[in-house]
């Protein structure tokens, strides 16, 4: 395991002896302007989009900002061991991807390739309900990789049992209910072009091919698709739920269940309280509340004090290995890639996305190092300085 994603570096300077240079850049933050170069406005102005002003989206980045690594010398930090564990699992680094909804609208291969760079690496993929290919589809392009599966909640008892008997059957194994998204947010970017990408059946493929679903429609999606698609947006959007429906979930799902969007320490408290085994800390990127608080500064309260009872992930900002080794430090067990990866699949489809992940890796790799630290684990706010 050691040294598997440092490696990186050494094969992009030995490529170059040959002449050759990466496909696309590796400075990771700069992604989102290459991605600029090939993705359809629509598609740029959905990914690269937040809600209101940005000042969310801009919030997570200067959190990210304020926090400076205070780097230590001389600890034998040569041989690093990225891996870590997440519900008795092996992983072999501290980062999963995010669930991104409609890939199709960055890539014709969509989550088919994301799924199978993501196993190449051994790197879990959260598979999104707003998927453009099926759960079963994913799991196949998958093969013998990681997967998570996250839960739209839909309104429909019967739908939601469906599909997530369907998401066990092929194999996924910890669920992701996503709670900060039961509508969507006023998103200037996406308005301004009348675009959204689910009502033109972008992203819909889950539902329309589920027996659930289908068996509440007069007419199949074949026959009438804009009905298929108007009852989907119904059932997955517009209706907020309780914290006393927690249990009826849990009902329907045997594996480990996180809750995705929490921001409040009370609210992470809850979900301990309701028997969860997990949050993530995240603001979706800034495309739901504008104005709300960066979510790296969510991150210390929560992990001080939910941290030993569950698993504490985190998304948000993260662009860099700089930005994950930050997040590890404030209390995050393992950190969510949004954004960059499909930025990567834009790019490059599966190449892309395996380009993005390693040149991460590899970064957050030698940040480790050479700040002093051999494992992840051995990572605490002492490690960090705010300024
Ligand atoms: C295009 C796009 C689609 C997304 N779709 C979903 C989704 O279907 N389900 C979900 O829980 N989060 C979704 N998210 C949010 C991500 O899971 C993650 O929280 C966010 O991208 C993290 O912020 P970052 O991109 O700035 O790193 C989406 C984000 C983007 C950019
Ligand atoms: O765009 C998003 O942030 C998102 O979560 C989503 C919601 C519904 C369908 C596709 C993506």
């Amino acid at each position: 395991m050691a040294g598997r994603f440092g490696g990186y570096q050494n094969e992009i300077y030995l490529q170059g002896l040959g002449g050759a240079t990466p496909a696309m850049t590796t400075d990771l933050s700069r992604l989102e302007e290459a991605a600029g170069g090939v993705l359809t406005p629509e598609a740029l102005g959905y990914v690269a989009g937040a809600a209101g002003a940005g000042a969310t989206m801009r919030a997570n980045r200067e959190s990210f900002d304020r926090w400076k690594i205070v780097p230590r010398m001389l600890t034998g930090a040569t041989d690093r061991d990225l891996s870590t564990t997440l519900f008795g699992t092996a992983l072999p680094a501290p980062v999963l991807l995010a669930p991104v909804g409609v890939q199709s609208i960055v890539h014709p291969e969509a989550e088919l390739a994301t799924a199978r760079a993501a196993a190449g690496l051994g790197v879990p993929m959260i598979l999104s309900t707003a998927s453009s290919r099926t759960i079963e589809q994913v799991a196949d392009a998958n093969g013998d990789g990681p997967r998570w599966f996250q839960l739209y909640w839909p309104n429909d008892q019967d739908v939601c049992a469906s599909i997530l008997e369907r998401a066990r059957k092929a194999g996924y194994t910890t669920l992701v209910v996503t709670l900060d998204t039961w509508t969507l947010a006023w998103r200037p970017q996406d308005l301004d072009r009348a675009y959204l990408p689910f009502i033109r059946n972008e992203g819909t493929a889950i539902a329309m091919s589920d027996p659930a679903f289908r068996a509440r429609l007069e007419k199949t999606p074949e026959e009438d698709q804009p009905t298929a698609i108007l009852h989907w947006v119904g059932m997955f959007t517009g209706t907020d739920h309780g914290w006393d429906q927690l249990p009826s979930l849990r009902a329907l799902w045997d594996g480990p269940i996180l809750l995705k969007g929490i921001q409040h320490v009370d609210d992470a408290r809850r979900a301990v309280d309701a028997g969860m085994d997990g949050v993530v800390v995240s603001n979706h990127g800034g495309r739901q509340v504008d104005g709300a608080l960066g979510a790296l500064e969510a991150l210390p309260g929560i992990a001080q004090a939910v941290g030993e009872q569950v698993e504490v992930l985190f998304d948000s900002g993260v662009r860099t290995g700089a930005d994950m080794f930050k997040a590890l430090a404030l209390g995050a067990k393992a950190v969510l890639l949004g954004r960059p990866f499909v930025y990567g699949l834009g790019l490059g489809g599966e190449d892309g996305v395996r380009h993005v992940l390693r040149s991460l890796l590899a970064e957050f790799e030698l940040t480790l190092g050479l700040a002093g630290y051999r494992t992840p684990g051995e990572l605490t706010p002492a490690a960090l300085q705010r300024s």
